[in-house]
């Protein structure tokens, strides 16, 4: 499905959320308050207004949005209980047919994260390859909770921009 951006701008609040509400997962207060800007240009501005809404969140809001991400490879993945869009993603890169010992790696190194953070380690898995991913959380647990915080956020926002050009038809390539 590549919606042109003329057809997005006919939806109501109620459709839009349907349709953008996994952009940013579980997240759909998230399409709820980006709708309000509705007539968009293009895919990107959507892209910006989601990005404009996830910065002005306060700390708390950014870690449960944070928070309403799955493990990766973890308990939903293994139940095969992930959102479609996670599923897809989580498949593409691998992550899901790991070998015992990386995913007893994988289980190490998201437990040590999760006690530290409070919330699940996040990389968009479409930008980064299993030894990218693999280092990122060794590398990540280094950093403070208000930095992981923010480093996390930036991710959401990469899958969020991958899952809009899913939806819609950019048109135009951007220079
Ligand atoms: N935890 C985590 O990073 N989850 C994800 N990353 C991604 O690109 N899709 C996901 O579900």
């Amino acid at each position: 499905m590549s919606m042109p951006i003329a057809r997005v701008n006919e939806l109501d609040c109620e459709e839009f959320v349907q349709i953008f509400g996994n952009a940013v997962e579980h997240c759909s207060i998230c399409a709820a308050a980006v709708w309000r800007h509705s007539p968009f240009n293009d895919v990107y501005q959507i892209y910006n207004k989601t990005a404009e809404f996830l910065d002005q969140l306060p700390i708390s809001g950014k870690e449960a949005v944070l928070r309403l991400h799955p493990d990766l490879a973890g308990k939903l993945a293994i139940s095969g209980r992930l959102t479609n869009e996670s599923s897809r993603e989580q498949t593409l890169s691998g992550m899901l047919a790991l070998s015992e010992t990386e995913k007893e790696m994988l289980e190490r190194l998201n437990t040590s994260y999760k006690s530290k953070f409070k919330f699940p380690f996040v990389i968009c898995v479409r930008e980064n390859k299993k030894k990218a991913i693999f280092d990122g959380i060794r590398a990540r647990l280094a950093n403070t909770p208000e930095e992981e915080t923010l480093v996390g956020l930036e991710e959401v926002k990469k899958i969020c921009r991958l899952r809009l050009l899913d939806i819609v038809d950019p048109g135009c390539p951007k220079l």
